[in-house]
């Protein structure tokens, strides 16, 4: 597990490792200056190069007088200039030691900037980092824009200027760089959109936090990587089918089976044992040749498209055999949904995933997942997340944490919020924020591949919240695996399902 942090979180692990720990600010400063340092002397003919460091009044700019004095004591050419002339404490002892050196730093004149600019191999951008408050206006913006203009490599100390540690956003405008070295954890706002379009790579350097100052905190922020793959369930040599769980997949509406398919083929390929696919009765045949390794019980619809209540006989047992439930791929929006829907949610015994149909016929009746007794987990994209909440897709889309946040806890449940970060949270507050995955996967039945898979690690015993974090991330990474074989543009949801086996495969 991977944390990440808001400004305001870093500034309270800064604070308690200056003030409680007892090491003193400059010191991670020094240390911060030296990371970057590090990365600025890998570049290959360095030696012959400039460098511009542009220093904002907070501890970032004395982030970047700190790298100033180190460059020079290398011997390499580099121009400093500020762009304040109120300082921190720490920022007011760096200058005063570049001063007692004689090390020349510029004073903000326009002219000048772009002079700078258009000399230098690489820009320092050390204008705002985690103190970043408000909308950045004035001669920030117009030196942020100069430096965008310019086809420069530049490096951002901590987070690109502009963007909100927390929430990604650019506000009013942000330096586009092309590497981020941050200190410590990694910055909420590198990684969400669009901030991470900004940052673009992003390293982390350590610069002598204690271990304690992490885990001190209530951090609830997290991600993975691939270390994450020692979390799938363990497969025990002595085992059968039922050891690994069933999976009762309710989906396909008439002529809909594919999305059924998908789930069923995804939940098979995860490693659950035995999936029971529950559809409508003119796909029993195109659903058995297609995936004979799964059972088949089936559903009939009236005229009305009401549900013919027949099946419940069977459906009954089919519940009672599963270890968990998908209700929602393909079933369309009719009354037949909603009837299924009430019937899960009222007898499971099992944790239940909604997901697309499900979530529609949900999003107008919210009421019926207020007294469920068992783990709901929905894995909306944001239009469907839209009309659950009754607000637009930009609401969404730009606030994907809050708005997860917010079922989790009105509902008491599991929200996947699926987008090129998903975000997966639950009621107490934790969140993850996924990584893994690219613009390939924006293909028809992407979802319901997700969510065969998530329900297959519940199958395997994995607890509903962790099989969630951990599908979304197994997702994204078998669709990573797809695009290295057959591009973005030709991926089809059935090549995420192709790979889930070399993700999976790792003895
Ligand atoms: N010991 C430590 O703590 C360590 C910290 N480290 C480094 O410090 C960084 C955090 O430093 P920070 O908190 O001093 O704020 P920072 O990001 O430099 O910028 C904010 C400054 O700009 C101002 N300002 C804000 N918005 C503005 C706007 N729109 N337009 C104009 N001005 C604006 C605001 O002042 P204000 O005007 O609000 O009084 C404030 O002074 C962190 O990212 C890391 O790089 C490392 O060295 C490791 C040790
Ligand atoms: N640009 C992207 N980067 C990463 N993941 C993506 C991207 N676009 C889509 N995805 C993932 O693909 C899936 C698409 O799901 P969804 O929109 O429900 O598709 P469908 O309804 O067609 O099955 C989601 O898991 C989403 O996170
Ligand atoms: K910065």
């Amino acid at each position: 597990m991977i944390k990440l942090v808001t400004g305001e979180e870093m500034q309270l692990i800064d604070s308690y490792t200056i003030k409680e720990i007892g090491i003193p600010s400059m010191v991670l400063m020094e240390r911060a200056a030296l990371g970057i340092v590090d990365h600025i002397l890998k570049r290959k003919h360095i030696e012959n190069e400039k460098v511009f460091i542009l220093c904002g009044s907070g501890n970032n700019g004395g982030d970047g007088l700190a790298i100033g004095r180190l460059l020079g004591n290398k011997g390499i050419r580099t121009n400093i200039m500020l762009l304040s002339e109120n300082y921190t404490q720490e920022t007011s002892m760096q200058l005063k030691i570049l001063q007692n050196l004689n090390i020349k730093v510029d004073k903000y004149d326009a002219d000048q900037l772009k002079k700078y600019i258009s000399e230098s191999d690489l820009i320092i951008d050390a204008i705002f980092g985690t103190g970043l408050t408000r909308e950045v206006i004035g001669h920030y913006k117009d030196t942020i824009q100069c430096v965008n203009n310019e086809d420069k490599f530049v490096i951002s100390v901590d987070i690109p200027s502009g963007i909100c540690s927390k929430s990604g956003k650019v506000l009013g405008v942000a330096i586009k760089a092309n590497l981020t070295v941050t200190f410590g954890l990694n910055k909420l706002g590198n990684v969400l959109y669009p901030g991470t379009l900004y940052a673009s790579k992003t390293n982390i350097v350590d610069i002598g936090f204690p271990k304690r100052a992490y885990d001190s905190r209530m951090l609830k922020h997290f991600t993975f990587d691939e270390n994450a793959l020692q979390k799938l369930p363990k497969r025990e040599a002595r085992s059968n089918k039922g050891t690994f769980g069933k999976v009762l997949v309710i989906a396909g509406a008439i002529n809909m089976s594919g999305a059924a398919f998908l789930s069923a083929m995804a939940a098979y390929k995860i490693g659950g044992g035995l999936v029971n696919i529950m559809t409508h009765e003119e796909n029993r045949v195109i659903i058995q040749t297609s995936i004979p390794e799964a059972i088949v019980t089936t559903f009939n619809t009236l005229d009305n498209k009401e549900l013919d209540k027949t099946c419940f006989i069977e459906f009954k047992s089919s519940i009672k055999d599963a270890n968990v439930i998908v209700i929602g791929p393909g079933l369309s929006q009719c009354k037949a949904t909603k009837e299924l829907l009430e019937y899960v949610i009222r007898h499971s015994k099992v944790p239940i995933i909604i997901d697309a149909d499900g979530l529609n016929v949900l999003s107008n009746e919210l009421s019926l997942i207020k007294e469920h007794q068992v783990e709901i987990i929905i894995t909306p994209h944001p239009g469907e997340m839209s009309r659950l909440l009754g607000v637009s897709i930009k609401e969404v889309t730009e606030n994907l944490i809050e708005n997860a946040n917010f079922i989790s806890k009105k509902y008491n449940i599991i929200c996947a919020l699926k987008d090129a970060r998903t975000i997966v949270t639950n009621p107490f507050d934790d969140v993850y924020i996924n990584t893994s995955g690219n613009n390939g996967m924006a293909t028809a039945g992407a979802g319901d591949v997700l969510t065969g898979i998530i329900s297959g690690l519940i199958a395997q015993g994995l607890r509903p919240y962790e099989a969630t974090c951990l599908g979304v991330y197994l997702h994204g990474l078998s669709g990573d695996k797809a695009k290295e074989r057959v591009g973005v543009y030709s991926m089809m949801a059935r090549d995420i399902i192709e790979e889930i086996s070399k993700v999976t495969n790792i003895n």
